[in-house]
């Protein structure tokens, strides 16, 4: 993986580091032949014709202004028809030029089009196969964020250096041209540049160190942005009042963004001016070098334009090819990040001979010493767990806020993998199963699902995907969920928009959507359950029904249930009381009782609630 340079400071990122960032281009352009080889190939093609328009039209300038002058001064090589027809051939390239750029323009959009559409589902699909663990990670989520961005700033990337290498073959041609005539002006052009160059790439390290430190303020800066003006967010902003404070909270990240950028920008500014003059001068020295040898005879008026001409769109070629060099430069260093990303491996995969999830399951799951610590934190999230749910079992987890409850459920369906112990499925550890299937037999509904803006539909259909043309399994999954009666409230049925961001979508209360969340876990033919708060909108009697449908449905399977919710807990075979990651007690909600800890003590709080 490429070093990283969130440890470098902003001043370090040296031209050597610019010049060996040139090495992802490769792979660049890789990307860009898998967006579309056909239009690759065109756009290179349009652009080798049209750099060596530049040089053809100079010199048949130079052919024309030769024979005018021979034809004035009555010179016998003068040739009226050979001048005329000189004037048709750049007339032909004039246009031919001006078509090309166009077609050149055309091939670019097109291609970064595709560049971003091909990156941006690269980017997803390699998000897929990644760790929830590493999604946590605020580094690695920098990166994808910066990965984000290159799918589009890339496309500007790739007309850059498209131009770059059309630039280069042209200033050959010139180069070619101007040697052959006078190899002394190459020098004076060379001694006007080379400041310029190393001016424009110190600034360009230090505006990309500066930008990238920026990165997590940016993010806040979005997340200002949304939260301080969006339809989810508005509700609460508007009780709190929270607009004033995101506002000002907004207004002094931003103006210390603008303050960093500007000072740079400033600097930037002044220096370039100064680089500027001194490639004129270098111009102006050459353009009185040409001049004082025409006038001396020694070159002929037409080379005096073609000389001057060269030198001329030579010296502009260069400046704009170090300018663009840098943003090039910069552009394949931000590859870094992309290519970072892509480098980032997932911990828990497919292990090599993945054993099939056992149908039906036989001895159960073991948790055996199970402790879990979440990425950058020293706390313990469970601590020495061990239990066991056996098949066909109903096992509800209750506990305090913050208790373990919901790891303990992403540790069984391998969101994560403990950091101590292990966990056994029929005697072998879970990580040897194939984890395709191991999540295909789970059935999970997290407290925070997704509300999807999609059809109602499509909100039970993304419980198994592959299913989504089934639309007898979509019903039945409603029905199952009791969510098959909200559905037929809304004319459109199951194609009824949810959520308000698009086609006139409904949104519908907490308790609706857990509902149609809960259809999800019917979908699967799952072997196992796990439901996190799966009721806590819903009231009682919805509570009720969903519960008696839960149990005749999950029949012989196994379940996990968590609940704040005694009465539902209940009804499970037996009861895990966790507390502070361990494990505090195990039983039937009648043992748990007798036993009278700290069940005993939740369940007669909140009975006391309820008289
Ligand atoms: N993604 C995370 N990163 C870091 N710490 C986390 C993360 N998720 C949970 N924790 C911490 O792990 C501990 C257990 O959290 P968990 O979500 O498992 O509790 P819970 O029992 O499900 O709580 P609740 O009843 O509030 O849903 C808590 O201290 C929590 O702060």
């Amino acid at each position: 993986m490429a070093k990283n340079r969130n440890t470098i400071p902003i001043e370090n990122i040296s031209f050597k580091e610019r010049l060996s960032a040139l090495k992802n281009l490769p792979n660049f352009f890789k990307l860009v032949w898998k967006s579309s080889p056909s239009k690759t190939i065109i756009s290179f093609a349009l652009r080798i014709f049209r750099s060596a328009m530049p040089v053809a039209l100079l010199y048949v300038g130079k052919l024309i202004i030769d024979q005018v002058v021979a034809l004035n001064t009555n010179d016998p090589s003068g040739n009226l028809h050979l001048l005329w027809k000189l004037v048709a051939l750049e007339f032909g390239l004039a246009i031919l030029s001006g078509a090309l750029s166009r077609m050149i323009n055309l091939a670019d959009s097109l291609l970064g089009d595709l560049f971003s559409n091909y990156t941006s589902i690269q980017i997803m699909k390699h998000a897929a196969t990644l760790d929830l663990d590493q999604f946590e990670d605020s580094v690695f989520y920098d990166k994808l964020e910066r990965a984000r961005q290159q799918t589009v700033g890339r496309t500007v990337l790739l007309s850059q250096v498209m131009s770059q290498v059309q630039d280069f073959i042209s200033m050959a041609f010139l180069l070619t041209a101007l040697i052959a005539f006078n190899p002394w002006l190459i020098l004076l052009l060379l001694l006007a540049i080379i400041p310029s160059f190393l001016g424009e790439s110190y600034f360009t390290s230090k505006n990309y160190a500066l930008s990238r430190s920026q990165t997590p303020e940016r993010r806040e800066l979005d997340y200002l942005r949304y939260l301080g003006a969006s339809d989810e967010t508005a509700k609460e902003v508007k009780i709190f009042g929270l607009a004033d404070f995101i506002i000002a909270r907004f207004r002094t990240l931003s103006d210390k963004f603008y303050g960093d950028n500007s000072k740079l920008a400033i600097k930037r500014s002044i220096w370039g001016t100064f680089f500027s003059i001194l490639g004129t001068m270098g111009y102006y020295a050459a353009y009185g070098f040409i001049i004082y040898d025409t006038v001396t005879g020694k070159t002929s008026v037409g080379s005096l334009t073609f000389l001057a001409g060269s030198f001329r769109q030579l010296s502009a070629l260069m400046e704009t090819m170090l300018s663009r060099f840098t943003i090039v430069s910069q552009g394949a260093i931000y590859l870094n990040d992309f290519i970072d990303f892509f480098e980032i491996k997932p911990k828990i995969t497919r292990p090599e001979k993945a054993l099939a999830f056992p149908n039906p399951i036989k001895t159960g799951f073991v948790f055996e010493n199970v402790s879990f610590q979440y990425r950058n934190t020293d706390k313990w999230a469970t601590r020495h767990l061990s239990f066991q749910l056996n098949p066909g079992e109903k096992l509800a987890l209750v506990g305090e806020n913050g208790a373990g409850k919901t790891t303990l459920v992403k540790l069984l369906s391998r969101l994560y993998d403990p950091t101590e112990g292990q966990i056994l499925l029929d005697g072998i550890d879970l990580k040897r199963y194939d984890l395709d299937d191991l999540r295909h037999n789970m059935g999970v509904i997290f407290q925070d699902y997704i509300r999807y803006q999609m059809t109602f539909y499509q909100n039970i259909a993304v419980g198994n995907i592959k299913e989504i043309e089934n639309e007898a399994l979509v019903k039945r999954a409603a029905e199952e969920s009791l969510a098959d009666q909200l559905a037929l409230k809304y004319p459109d049925n199951y194609q009824q928009w949810l959520g308000r961001k698009f086609n006139d979508g409904v949104e519908l209360s907490g308790g609706e959507w857990q509902k149609v969340a809960l259809a999800r876990a019917y979908m699967k033919d799952a072997q196992v359950l796990i439901l996190d708060e799966p009721t806590a909108a819903l009231d009682a009697r919805a509570e009720y029904e969903v519960f008696q449908r839960f149990a005749q449905l999950t029949k012989g399977k196994s379940a996990v249930l968590i609940s704040h919710r005694f009465s539902t807990a209940r009804l499970a075979d037996r009861i895990l009381v966790l507390d502070n990651g361990t494990l505090l007690e195990s039983g039937t909600h009648e043992e748990l009782i007798k036993a009278g800890g700290r069940y005993a003590e939740l369940f007669n709080l909140q009975a006391m609630g309820y008289q």
